[in-house]
């Protein structure tokens, strides 16, 4: 469904060179120079830049919620959607700040947000719904394989859509009320660890709900067992239909040959199954922060990954990501424009 190319490192030598020579101590960049590295074998150009970073926040509700393991109930989904909408919650502060464009996608939240003339609310909510929120994952698989497929069609369709319109970067961001449950089942599921290793606070719970979540993505766990056996049926299975669209919005943009900041716990399961799915695509992600929801660090861990922010955030909305673009374009912006030893007169130093 995808075809995804792995980004050549024939360059590699001559992108370091260019690092090398600018007017700094060897390596004084720290990770801003391997982000440029990064940056410099996707797009494959003497000249690196960012046109019209995108954060596509997606949107979907869990049958879980209705077990009691967030501190919210299933219709904040929707009200925070609302609040997206209207630009009162902090991913819009961050992406008016930051120069984001920003676009709200509803996977299937519980209730549709029909008959919302563009009166009542600032910003159009994109259909790309799979249904009225999944199945509670404890009891029977979330979705069928069938919508599984269909959410990447769909997420496709958004990401062809902004590439079209000159977009070379993407952020992705969750809302879904209990989406940290059905991540940590899929966390569970593909680095074949326990829940209890995978299963944290989200929204900060207490103990006890804690207690509860951790048996109920372990019963998602033993549930589903036998059929946990490809990408596609983990997704299906255990997912949302929010991971479900990230997950194929990853594999679409790696086929695009765009780069993808991916935000925290949530974004990074999705970046976890499509890795898993198609390992070329890991070529095209940046991991914007460590979250401090539990089990991120061994996520990133899994995936080779160093964020670039470590702020103690625990928030998704692609919040992280939004503060991760700056040192995106630092990095693209010291790679063309620093002056090199010889250009500045500068003798250089090694
Ligand atoms: C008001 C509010 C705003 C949010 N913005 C993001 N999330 C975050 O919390 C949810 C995941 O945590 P859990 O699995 O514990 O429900 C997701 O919606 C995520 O985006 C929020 C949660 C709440 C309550
Ligand atoms: O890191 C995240 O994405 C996260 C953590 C807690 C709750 N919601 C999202």
């Amino acid at each position: 469904m995808f075809t995804i190319e792995a980004v050549s490192d024939q360059f590699d030598q001559q992108i370091q060179q260019r690092i090398d020579d600018k007017t700094k101590p060897l390596g004084a960049l720290g990770r801003l120079e391997s982000l440029a590295l990064t940056i410099a074998r996707v797009q494959g150009k003497e000249t690196l830049e960012i046109t019209r970073p995108t954060m596509l926040v997606f949107a979907g509700d869990h049958g879980i919620a209705a077990s009691g393991v967030s501190i919210a109930p299933s219709e904040v989904t929707a009200q925070m959607l609302l609040n997206f909408a209207r630009g009162g919650a902090a991913i819009n502060v961050f992406c008016r700040q930051l120069g984001w464009e920003l676009e709200l996608i509803d996977c299937g939240i519980l209730q549709p947000l029909e008959g919302l003339k563009p009166g009542d609310c600032g910003k159009e909510i994109v259909n790309c719904r799979l249904g009225a929120g999944t199945n509670p994952i404890h009891r029977q698989a979330a979705m069928t394989l069938g919508a599984v497929h269909q959410g990447f069609e769909l997420a496709k369709g958004r990401v062809v859509h902004h590439h079209s319109l000159g977009c070379n970067l993407l952020g992705l961001g969750d809302m879904g009320i209990g989406n940290s449950s059905s991540a940590a089942a899929l966390m569970a599921a593909m680095l074949g660890l326990e829940a209890g290793d995978c299963v944290g606070r989200g929204t900060g719970i207490d103990a006890a709900t804690l207690k509860r979540k951790t048996m109920l993505v372990e019963q998602a766990l033993v549930q589903h067992h036998d059929e946990l056996t490809d990408t596609y049926n983990k997704l299906a299975c255990l997912g949302g239909f929010e991971i479900v669209q990230m997950t194929g919005a990853i594999l679409a943009a790696a086929e695009l040959r765009m780069l993808v900041l991916i935000d925290g716990f949530i974004a990074t399961a999705a970046a976890l199954c499509a890795v898993e799915l198609m390992p070329a695509c890991r070529d095209y992600l940046v991991f914007a922060h460590a979250s401090a929801e539990r089990g991120h660090q061994r996520m990133l861990q899994h995936l080779k990954a160093e964020p670039l922010l470590d702020l103690g955030m625990r928030l998704g909305e692609g919040s992280g990501a939004a503060l991760a673009l700056p040192l995106v374009q630092a990095a693209v912006n010291f790679y063309n424009d620093m002056a090199s030893f010889a250009e500045a007169g500068v003798n250089k130093v090694v």
